[in-house]
């Protein structure tokens, strides 16, 4: 990334009426200080509305946020977490044909995860986000283990968390799910929403004032596409029945969106995930158990993994029954995913590495041989 000195060009500054779109697309101070800074004198400001394959689709002002514009990627090959993400502010450099992108701003906040597959790589999901809503429903969805997961992510990414159990028309029994949530053992709003019903997503309002961004994950099927089309009131995000089995949804949403509500919040529904796979997110479980991580800290080792080492804080603090032994299995769990992930991710750079010194060496011995065919002659 080069610098540039925003006094040197004020051609650079963002006209007020650029500024005004903007600011509906939730832009900001901060935001408008990194861009003079950074992006190159030619280049305007945009949003990032979603993504496929090929392109970056981006918005400079919310009237047209109906219709992106279609962007591509210039420069620089960007490592896979570093490219544009539904929800990034990117420079944009307009002319005849297709937009560039020649700059993503950093990020306010980036939620990750393991991207699917065995081989250990990050997907970022959503960026830039002032909530994230974890959706889960009444019925089979709704469970410690699932809800902890997105609350790791979503905690280690800096966002603030707000769970949303949906389906409330469903048979339930309210002292089972304040049981659950109790045991979460945070301090997170938990709002209970029923998206069929007039009025049923009113616990949310608050959430949804003009400027924020909020995401919307969970599991296929829990009603993410038809919250977001209560709060857009619209009905142009495509939802889909459950199997009555198990209540698994059929993977309806399959992009994820940024739309822009009536009261000016933005919405970026987002497709069910199977499993949300903890990446990079010790600062997550950390935050997520914080009186194990305390425990944690008077470790002899450094390197302690809190099972059987002499000196092991957390052990002391189990043995005198300072810690709940259910957090503390559920604590370790989380650290051996994020361990496995890491090794995981070393593993496939250490392959790719191998793979580029491979390929290094064979250019190097074509170039050779083809000197010496030359000799030769
Ligand atoms: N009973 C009940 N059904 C609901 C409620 N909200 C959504 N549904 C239904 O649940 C099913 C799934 O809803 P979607 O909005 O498609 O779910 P989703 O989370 O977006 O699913 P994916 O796009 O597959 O990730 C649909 O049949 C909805 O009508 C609710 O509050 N109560
Ligand atoms: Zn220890």
């Amino acid at each position: 990334m080069t610098e540039h000195d925003p006094t040197a060009n004020s051609a650079l500054r963002v006209t007020s009426e650029q500024r005004q779109g903007l600011l509906e697309l939730g832009w900001n101070d901060a935001l408008e200080a990194d861009f003079l800074r950074l992006a190159s004198p030619d280049t305007r400001p945009a949003r990032v509305a979603s993504v496929e394959r090929g392109g970056f689709f981006v918005v400079e002002n919310a009237a047209a946020i109906d219709a992106p514009t279609l962007a591509r990627l210039e420069g620089t090959e960007l490592d896979s977490t570093a490219q544009p993400a539904v929800g990034d502010w990117v420079a944009l450099v307009v002319r005849e044909g297709t937009p560039g992108i020649t700059e993503v701003l950093p990020r306010k906040s980036a939620l990750l995860r393991r991207a699917s597959g065995r081989q250990g790589r990050a997907q970022v999901v959503v960026c830039n986000l002032d909530y994230l809503f974890i959706v889960t429903a009444i019925g089979y969805d709704l469970n410690l283990g699932r809800l902890e997961r997105y609350l790791i992510g979503s905690l280690a990414a800096g966002i603030a968390p707000v769970i949303v159990i949906n389906k409330t028309d469903r048979e339930h029994e309210r002292n089972a799910i304040d049981a659950l949530i109790e045991e979460l053992g945070v301090d997170v709003p938990v709002l209970f929403t029923c998206a069929l019903e007039p009025g049923g997503i009113d616990a949310l309002s608050p959430y949804l004032t003009s400027g924020t961004s909020v995401a919307l994950v969970g599991s296929s099927g829990v009603g993410k596409s038809t919250i977001a089309n209560s709060i857009l009131q619209t009905d142009r995000l495509a939802t889909g029945d459950v199997r009555h089995t198990d209540d698994r949804g059929r993977h309806t949403t399959t992009r994820r969106e940024l739309w822009r509500a009536p009261g000016g919040a933005l919405i970026i529904d987002t497709p069910g995930m199977r499993e949300f796979g903890l990446w990079d997110a010790r600062e997550g479980v950390a935050r997520l158990f914080p009186e194990i991580h305390a425990a944690s800290e008077s470790c002899h080792f450094r390197d302690c993994t809190h099972v059987d080492e002499p000196g092991c804080g957390l052990l002391a603090a189990l043995a005198d029954g300072t810690i709940d032994d259910d957090r503390y299995a559920r604590y370790l769990r989380a650290l051996e995913e994020l361990a496995e992930t890491e090794a995981l991710a070393a593993e496939s750079t250490e392959r790719l590495n191998a793979r580029r010194e491979r390929g290094k060496q064979n250019k190097l011995r074509t170039r050779k041989g083809s000197r010496r065919k030359h000799w030769d002659r």
